[in-house]
């Protein structure tokens, strides 16, 4: 377990997240989800398409689409995220809990130069000009992109879907959150280049200490990455623990599917 004993006493969550459900028109989408997270912890989510990730972590963002209701509690470092506005919320994101989407042209202009974009946050915490601009660079190759002082004046067109995906790492770790929320943050990108970015966010992360809320597919990443496992299936948590534990042998029987269907995948991959 990646935990930080002088920077987390014992009991001490950074997330709490109780009683969480999702409905849409009256139809239950995510239902009474409970889990606790810790500060440094590593959670991935795990569950077949439509089983509530997305719904679940963009509800404790406070991210949930509208025309949805979010009901429970999910506090984040003291503050409650359900029902709070927007206006108090956006002061726990970035520095709090920042998100990396699934599609990095969510999160990055297509009008501005990128190293403008991983500056902009650093210049709104009060960072000088000079030093937000510095700063932006070594983010940029702290997520390992080759030359980033030439790189931070091309615009996100001409990079490639990876690397367009670091640099969205690279602005999401700048605000120094203390937790991190990735949904899928490699699906839209080549096979090729999915394991170079997750391997960024799993060392950026854990050089930081930052808590990582991993939204995948994919059984062996959730494996490889994190320290927890949360299993959806629809809308209900239905397994939390190790990796090992939770994709036992002995795992009830929609673990046991997801487990060989990633395994058929892989051997499809290789
Ligand atoms: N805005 C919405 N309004 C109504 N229903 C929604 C909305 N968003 C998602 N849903 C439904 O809620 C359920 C859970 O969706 P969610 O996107 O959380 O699933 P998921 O596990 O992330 O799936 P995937 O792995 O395919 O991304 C699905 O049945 C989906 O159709």
């Amino acid at each position: 377990m990646l935990l930080d004993p002088l920077a987390a006493p014992i009991g001490h969550r950074l997330l709490e997240v109780r009683d969480l459900s999702v409905s849409a028109s009256g139809r239950p989408l995510v239902q009474g989800i409970s889990f606790g997270l810790c500060p440094g912890e590593r959670v991935a989510v795990v569950g077949e398409s439509g089983s509530g990730k997305t719904l679940t972590v963009s509800a404790l963002l406070g991210l949930a689409p509208s025309g949805v209701q979010v009901t429970g509690s999910a506090v984040f470092d003291g503050t409650e995220v359900v029902g709070t506005p927007e206006s108090r919320l956006h002061r726990l994101r970035g520095r709090g809990m920042a998100l990396v989407a699934q599609d990095p042209g969510t999160s990055l202009s297509p009008l501005s130069r990128v190293g403008r974009q991983v500056a902009e946050p650093l210049r709104a915490q009060g960072l000088s000009r000079r030093a937000a601009r510095a700063r932006a660079l070594e983010l940029l190759a702290e997520v390992r992109l080759p030359d980033p002082a030439e790189l931070a004046r091309r615009h996100p067109a001409r990079l490639s879907g990876g690397q367009r995906q670091r640099v969205a790492i690279a602005m999401a770790l700048g605000a120094g959150p203390r937790l991190l929320v990735a949904d899928e943050p490699t699906s839209a990108l080549d096979v090729t280049v999915q394991a170079g970015v997750l391997d960024v966010l799993s060392r950026s992360t854990v050089e930081r200490r930052t808590a990582l809320l991993l939204v995948t597919h994919d059984l062996a990443v959730a494996t490889q990455i994190c320290d927890r496992v949360l299993v959806l299936r629809a809308g209900r948590l239905l397994a939390d623990g190790r990796p090992a534990e939770v994709f036992t042998a002995a795992a009830e029987p929609y673990v046991r599917a997801l487990v060989e269907a990633a395994r058929a995948t892989s051997l499809v991959a290789a």
